[in-house]
């Protein structure tokens, strides 16, 4: 049987075709052989779990209400729909938030290459959708997303698990709420996503390689056309329960003035969303 994923080749003459299809089929696409470098990756991984190693990261702790900052296991997020928190700490980076001192740039440097690369693939993305379902972007999807204030870096560290068993999961399942998300193969398995017949089927997590998978205001924007896939992250058996896993996801976000249907614009379809989750926090 043909894996629900086949990674497409960046360089392929083919990928800008290849890739759509995979995004319009599953919700997702891999990407090998793109622009940004694995050392780069590597670099953030080590250099973050030493961090979140560390008592520094409660300097950056999130503020009130805000968005960005270091969010301990104590205050994760909690899945629309769900009683449990995630078993997961977070650091979220914005162009114009709180960046730790004690680390280097790479991860700035990563957010800018991983921002260049989603414009390019929203132009892919653009020019192979049907024309009747490009009339319905108010703008070009690869303009959306210049210099928005709302594009997040989520530096996630799921921390290693008890033995027994669990009454949380690393991350229950969820679809993301903005446009496109970047996600380098993680350190660790663990990614599923659940198809069209129901089944949840793991991701691959070849080093080196990019996930990319669409968000709810690209299903919004496109009338349902590009439809967002639920996902999770599984807690591992035996030996890798003793190990972090580390997690880049970089989710870009129009800037919230940016129109996505008759319905909403990308900033009051953030409030709403984010309402919702404030409320399932238990
Ligand atoms: O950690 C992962 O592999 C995925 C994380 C994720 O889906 C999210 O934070 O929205
Ligand atoms: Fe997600």
């Amino acid at each position: 049987m043909e894996p629900v994923l086949v990674a497409v080749s960046y360089t392929d003459p083919e990928a800008p075709a290849l890739f759509t299809e995979s995004l319009r089929r599953t919700g997702f696409g891999v990407l090998r052989d793109h622009p940004v470098p694995y050392s780069l990756i590597e670099e953030i991984m080590r250099e973050w779990l030493a961090f979140f190693g560390t008592d520094a990261k409660f300097s950056y702790l999130v503020e009130g209400a805000g968005r960005e900052g270091f969010f301990s296991e104590a205050i994760a997020e909690t899945a629309k729909g769900n009683a449990r928190r995630d078993l997961k700490e977070y650091f979220h980076i914005y162009e114009w938030g709180r960046y730790p001192a004690e680390v280097s740039d790479a991860a700035r440097r990563y957010f800018q290459l991983a921002s260049t690369l989603a414009a390019e693939l929203l132009e892919w993305v653009e020019r192979h959708t049907p024309a009747e379902v490009r009339s319905r972007f108010r703008m070009p999807l690869s303009q959306m997303i210049t210099n928005s204030p709302d594009t997040l870096l989520r530096i996630l560290r799921y921390p290693p698990l008890p033995d027994g068993t669990d009454d949380a999961m690393r991350a229950a399942a969820h679809e993301d709420i903005n446009l496109l998300t970047v996600l380098p193969a993680s350190n660790e398995r663990g990614l599923q996503l659940l198809d069209s017949s129901g089944q949840w089927v793991d991701i691959p997590c070849d080093p080196g390689s990019l996930i990319i998978n669409l968000g709810d205001m690209l299903q919004e924007a496109s009338g349902g056309y590009y439809r967002s896939t639920t996902h999770r992250v599984v807690n591992p058996t035996g030996e890798a329960r003793r190990r972090s896993r580390i997690s880049l996801p970089l989710f870009l976000h129009p800037r919230p003035e940016v129109v996505l249907s008759d319905r909403c614009t990308a900033g009051s379809y953030l409030e709403e969303r984010l309402t919702e989750l404030r409320r399932g926090k238990k």
